[in-house]
């Protein structure tokens, strides 16, 4: 079967979307995604994003990491509106449904602010944190960030974790409000150069721990800049947006 698809990239996290809303995607064929994602075989990228109809919001979202499991994106998210955009099913605002619930969300040319899902699940460890931003996150302060072994320490704590396991972010700060960040990805199962949920993650843990006292944080990552403002009442995380570029690639077709 050929199908089109549409490369996009949020921040160097890139996503190959389908625009399933006639339904003919087989989503429950993992190996089809893991081959559509591999870098050498397929198109290569993190996951796949399938838009398609939904009854009360202008479209669903569903993400695929690139070995097949189902979570949500914060990047892919931002990706999705950007495509859904350029599909014309919406025009510079949004709510849309994934697998965490529901999102609003602007556009404004290439920058995508997408709104997260209320963050109350902190869980704060004598030098981690771990937070539930729409999936699963670890958050951990290293002092050389440059030079710290992303790929084999994340992949040891996300095992740490039971089923489904986490995400594993490492966090320098630079400043009052800029934290770099640099994120292992479950599914991926390697460094990304981007990870929406993982900045949201470190934004809300540096504040529960009182390494900032600013509500709008910078976080630079491997492939861009990435912002998270948010609101906090009685230690529940709201109003949280995360902020950035959602970029078209390329466009085509793929025999699966
Ligand atoms: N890169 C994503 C997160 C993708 C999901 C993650 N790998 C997981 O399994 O939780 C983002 O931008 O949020």
């Amino acid at each position: 079967m050929k199908l089109e698809f549409y490369k996009y990239q949020g921040t160097g996290n890139d996503f190959v979307m389908l625009d399933n809303r006639t339904k003919i995607f087989p989503k429950e064929k993992t190996d089809i995604i893991s081959h559509i994602c591999d870098r050498h075989f397929g198109i290569g990228a993190d996951g796949v994003i399938l838009i398609e109809n939904d009854d009360f919001f202008d479209f669903k979202m569903i993400y695929f990491n690139a070995d097949g499991s189902e979570t949500f994106c914060g990047n892919g998210g931002r990706c999705a509106v950007a495509f859904a955009k350029k599909l014309n099913i919406i025009d510079s605002e949004t709510n849309f449904i994934a697998v965490d619930g529901e999102h609003f969300a602007e556009i404004n040319d290439t920058t995508v602010s997408l709104k997260m899902i209320d963050v109350d699940e902190i869980e704060v460890k004598e030098n981690t944190i771990f937070a539930f931003t729409g999936t699963q996150h670890h958050v951990e302060i290293v002092d050389d960030l440059n030079n710290f072994p992303v790929l084999e320490k994340g992949g040891k704590i996300r095992y740490s974790y039971k089923e489904p396991g986490s995400n594993v972010n490492f966090v320098q700060q630079i400043n009052n409000t800029t934290f770099r960040v640099r994120t292992y990805e479950k599914g991926v199962e390697d460094e990304t150069l981007a990870c929406g949920t993982g900045v949201t993650a470190v934004a809300i843990a540096m504040h529960k721990t009182n390494k900032t006292t600013s509500n709008l944080i910078s976080l630079p990552v491997e492939g861009g800049l990435l912002e998270v403002s948010f609101t906090e009442e009685k230690g529940i995380y709201k109003n949280v947006f995360l902020k950035g570029p959602a970029t078209f690639v390329f466009n085509g077709n793929i025999n699966i």
